[in-house]
């Protein structure tokens, strides 16, 4: 049947972009899946536009600003954006996300248009801003906007998908607070562990009121001279993303759907065992480190209830005390925060 082609037409997509947590989303109960896949390829969408450096500044605000309409809009393509082969091929073939999304009941569409609005006038905002030198991140409090805009509002449009499915309460969709952690303990650890990634890149995303701290310029981080500065600044980065973890497990303790806990506590934990990879790791400088696959599997194994994933979080809070050090300027604040976690777990 033409639907049912176009419907696997949208899995494909969405297993081209993301292998691993494709196939969890893949696992979600009937009800939420294609609401959940056609939310994941319209960020994808998104995420390619403000990642595009091709699009001259205007016409890329133009398509932020307006991409909630544009997913209505049948038989549209884009055709402008760079040679990035991966996400290019998803808005050349835009049109048949559109048709599937424009299938989807009208409380789910309604939930994607409204975060896409949100998220598209984030980083409209941030891209145009005066921020033009890459200070872009200044302050803490543009370093949690910018993930609010990017990953918290995932995290709002999840938990109302999730409540208007009725797999959840509508109670997961009350407590901003908590969806915005889930999503700032993820964008948050990504941001740390891709330095290196992100620096050869020209991007920076750690705020300047913490580095700042520690070096001039961003990149005298990577300098062997300036180890004992970048080994603190590592460890202040960490303190900053440790303060979303008791609202990360109590987002998780509120779900009842089985496969809807998986589908989010699988990235948590994999974020707590990266977390406790780059803390005092200064290889992060110099390349990017992943959690071994073997590790990765035997997360995503045991994340399928919550007494595990607290067991998991407590074995990398433990990880991350053990690798705290007395010299370290951060020492006793890291020592406070990992005391709050362990009062929660
Ligand atoms: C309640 O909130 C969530 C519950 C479950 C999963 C996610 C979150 O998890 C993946 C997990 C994922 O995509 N992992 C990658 C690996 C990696 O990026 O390191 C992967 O496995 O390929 C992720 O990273 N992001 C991207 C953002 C963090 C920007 C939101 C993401 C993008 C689109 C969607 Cl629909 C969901 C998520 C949630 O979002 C907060």
């Amino acid at each position: 049947l033409a639907q049912d082609a176009l419907k696997r037409r949208c899995y494909d997509f969405l297993n081209m972009t993301s292998r691993s947590f494709a196939a969890v989303i893949q696992e979600l109960d009937e009800e939420l899946r294609d609401a959940v896949c056609l939310f994941y390829l319209v960020l994808r969408g998104l995420d390619t536009i403000e990642d595009d450096m091709s699009l001259d500044l205007d016409r890329k605000v133009e398509l932020l600003r307006s991409f909630d309409q544009v997913i209505y809009q049948k038989g549209w393509t884009f055709t402008e954006n760079g040679p990035n082969e991966k996400d290019r091929e998803l808005l050349v073939h835009f049109d048949v996300v559109i048709d599937e999304f424009l299938r989807l009941k009208p409380e789910y569409q309604k939930v994607i248009a409204n975060i896409t609005k949100l998220m598209g006038d984030g980083m409209a905002d941030y891209a145009s801003g005066e921020h033009r030198e890459n200070t872009a991140i200044a302050t803490i409090k543009d370093f949690d906007l910018y993930c609010h805009y990017v990953a918290g509002l995932v995290g709002y449009g999840l938990s109302d998908l999730f409540a208007a499915s009725g797999l959840e309460s509508k109670e997961i969709a009350n407590d901003k607070a908590l969806s915005d952690s889930m999503g700032l303990f993820l964008q948050k650890t990504n941001i740390i562990r891709d330095y290196r990634e992100d620096l050869d890149d020209g991007r920076q995303f750690w705020p300047k009121e913490i580095w700042g701290k520690y070096v001039e310029k961003f990149s005298d981080l990577t300098k062997p001279e300036y180890k004992d500065k970048a080994q603190a600044c590592l460890s202040d980065m960490v303190l900053n993303v440790l303060d979303d973890v008791p609202q990360v497990l109590t987002y998780l303790s509120k779900l009842t759907n089985q496969s809807v806990f998986n589908f989010c506590a699988i990235p948590q934990v994999m974020a707590i065992s990266t977390l406790a990879l780059v803390f005092n790791n200064l290889d992060i400088y110099h390349r990017n480190i992943k959690i071994r696959k073997g590790e990765a599997v035997k997360l995503i194994t045991n994340s399928t209830d919550m007494d595990n994933v607290v067991s998991i979080f407590r074995e990398y809070i433990f990880v991350i005390s053990r690798k705290n050090e007395a010299t370290d300027p951060n020492f006793m604040k890291i020592s406070m925060a990992i005391g709050r976690i362990e009062q929660w777990i």
